[in-house]
């Protein structure tokens, strides 16, 4: 269980937080969404214990941050893996680190690479890895130990259909098994697919805390029709229901069909609205 009360800190003027207040509970998906610079970085780095805060206190199954690093796994945004290593040499690396050995090492090492379906490049070396194949190599190095408390920050950034299908659901998987997950993306339909609650940050604070279905139900999204000489978009919480009136509509050909789903922007907006 995570509990970051009333965080704090500074880098000169800025207030990367302020007031930062954010609990997980064991089992619990959160999904930690906010635009660049609102602070979920730095919230993920002073709860492992990277950064210091000025304020506010941090327990981790009621520990303090330093005591509690053996709970915790963080995949940070950005890649940071040995080039020269393998997949299996990485594993069993950061699992040793963790204070697992011989054969409970191997046996979580073997269980997370089947989950993040790495077994299959788990002797090549990782600088040599697709982008994607390194993600998930990243995340595995954070769930080998099985943290109770797992920090992923943006894990899904830039990667295909599939391996966002296996991070999604190794990460269900921990949850289930009773970790806290705090999962930041920019990506919201992520958030209904892992059965996240949300939090929504926004210069270095929580402004808006509820389910999914809380927040994200309702939200418009947009549909668009494009005929040969126009093309027509109708804001809609239903899109279905939309694009099927749109289309008993017209007699013209319809050239293309777009559904966009609701965004971070409009998420935003419905808070702003609601407070
Ligand atoms: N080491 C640092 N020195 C100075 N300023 C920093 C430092 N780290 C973060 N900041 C500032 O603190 C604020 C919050 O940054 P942070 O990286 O936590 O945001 P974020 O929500 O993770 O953004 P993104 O979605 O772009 O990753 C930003 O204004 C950033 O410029």
């Amino acid at each position: 269980m995570l509990e970051a009360l009333c965080l704090t800190k500074a880098f000169g003027p800025v207030h990367a937080l302020d007031q930062f207040t954010l609990v997980a509970e064991p089992g619990e998906i959160v999904g930690l969404v906010g635009h660049n610079g609102a602070g979920k970085t730095t919230f993920a780095n002073v709860v492992s214990g990277l950064l210091r805060p000025d304020g506010g206190r941090i327990r981790v199954n009621g520990k303090a941050p330093r005591a509690a690093r053996r709970l915790l796994g963080l995949a940070p945004q950005h890649l940071a893996l040995y080039p020269t290593a393998t997949p299996r040499e990485t594993l069993r690396l950061f699992g040793g680190l963790y204070g697992l050995r011989r054969r409970s090492l191997a046996l979580a090492v073997d269980e997370i690479a089947e989950s993040l379906r790495i077994t299959g490049f788990l002797d090549r070396r990782v600088g040599v890895l697709s982008g994607g194949q390194q993600r998930r190599v990243q995340a595995a190095a954070a769930m080998v130990h099985r943290p109770s408390l797992l920090l992923l920050d943006e894990p899904t950034a830039g990667v295909d259909p599939e391996t966002r299908q296996s991070l999604l659901h190794a990460v269900r998987a921990r949850a289930e098994q009773g970790a806290a997950v705090v999962y930041t993306t920019h990506y919201l339909p992520e958030l209904t697919e892992l059965g996240a609650s949300i939090a929504v940050a926004r210069h270095g604070r929580i402004i808006s805390r509820g389910s999914a279905s809380e927040l994200l139900d309702g939200l418009p999204g947009e549909v668009r029709l494009a005929f040969d000489d126009e093309e027509v978009r109708v804001p809609t919480t239903d899109p279905a229901a939309t694009l099927a009136r749109m289309l008993t509509g017209t007699t013209k050909a319809v050239r293309g069909v777009d559904l966009r789903q609701p965004t971070l922007d409009d998420l935003y907006r419905s808070v702003a609205h609601a407070r």
